[in-house]
């Protein structure tokens, strides 16, 4: 089994920024961490890429012979790309025994939620390579400081979530510049756990821009609501609590927590309801130290807590 992160967002939501951080710091865990660029605009890359779309096929190329502008290109490209799915898995093939992946996507939303393209792509990785991803969808927090902006943030994390049928986690990113954008209409909690969006409709209602919208606004409210699927962590892609906290909740969703226990479906179940910290803190030993002296573990750590 092989695990890693399919990191989607709208452009300059952070995408190649939280590549590079997180990179650094599943491998300050211990985690070998292979990133694949698989957008192909991406030209200047911050992190060392273990595999690289542009060896396949390059923007400029496509947007030079087919006439094509930077969307239509990236939709070609990734559908070049679809098509010649051996090319990428043969170069994934060597990283599987020991990397962890991170899958750097091109930030044209509609690939994720229109097209089929990325989607059928990830399906046959992970079907072929026995893959176990979670989606890592990127939205920048300044779009909390508009309501209007942020009901569209619900609505296109909630379509690319029922598109991909991936675990998936919901990023509010820069969140270190939020204070920047002026004070919010309601707490960051609000935004976070997307609480009773009628608030939200009256604050957009006050808007005269928008007040002819207030019937559709509010009907879009429902259908977020009904699902009742969105919610977003924060992330400061500089902080290593901020992105200890949102590796935590990855490695839940996609199973990596589990990956190193040898024990029976009724512990798994156990691990599975319990608060996702606890299965942290056990992960790193899990892998090292059979499951029988986790308790010991805890319990020498919380002497050296007390004489600290
Ligand atoms: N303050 C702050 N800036 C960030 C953070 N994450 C990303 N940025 C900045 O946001 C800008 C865009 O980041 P990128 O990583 O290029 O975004 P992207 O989604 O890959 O952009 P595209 O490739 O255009 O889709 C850069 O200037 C980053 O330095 C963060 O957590 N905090």
């Amino acid at each position: 089994m092989v695990f890693g992160q399919v990191v989607i967002g709208p452009p300059g939501s952070g995408k190649t920024t939280y590549c590079n951080g997180m990179s650094q710091f599943l491998q300050l865990i211990g985690r070998k961490v292979a990133v694949i660029n698989l957008d192909p605009a991406n030209d200047a890359l911050p992190y060392e890429c273990a595999v690289n779309i542009e060896d396949l096929i390059k923007l400029s190329d496509v947007m030079v012979e087919h006439s094509l502008g930077p969307n239509g290109g990236l939709v070609y490209c990734m559908d070049y790309l679809e098509k010649n799915i051996d090319w990428l898995e043969s170069k994934l093939k060597p990283l599987l025994k020991e990397h962890y992946l991170l899958f750097d996507f091109p930030g044209q939303v509609e690939l994720f939620f229109l097209h089929d393209n990325a989607k059928n792509m990830i399906m046959e990785l992970i079907k072929k390579l026995d893959l176990r991803l979670t989606a890592v969808h990127l939205v920048d927090a300044h779009l909390c400081s508009d309501p209007g902006k942020y009901v569209s943030a619900l609505l296109l994390s909630l379509s690319t979530m029922l598109h991909l049928e991936l675990p998936h986690v919901n990023v509010l990113s820069k969140i270190d510049l939020i204070e920047s954008y002026g004070k919010l209409a309601f707490n960051l909690d609000f935004y976070t756990d997307v609480q009773d969006l009628s608030y939200l409709q009256n604050e957009i209602s006050q808007d005269p821009r928008s007040a002819k919208y207030r019937k559709l606004t509010k009907e879009l409210c429902e259908v977020i609501e009904d699902y009742g699927l969105v919610n977003f962590t924060p992330l400061d892609i500089q902080d290593k609590e901020s992105v200890g906290n949102l590796v935590k909740l990855i490695d839940k969703s996609n199973g990596y927590i589990f990956a190193g226990i040898d024990a029976s479906a009724v512990e798994f179940s156990k691990i599975a309801v319990g608060p996702v910290d606890w299965d942290y803190y056990r992960y790193p030993f899990s892998r090292r130290l059979t499951y029988k002296w986790i308790p010991f573990i805890e319990l020498i750590n919380s002497l050296y807590l007390l004489i600290l």
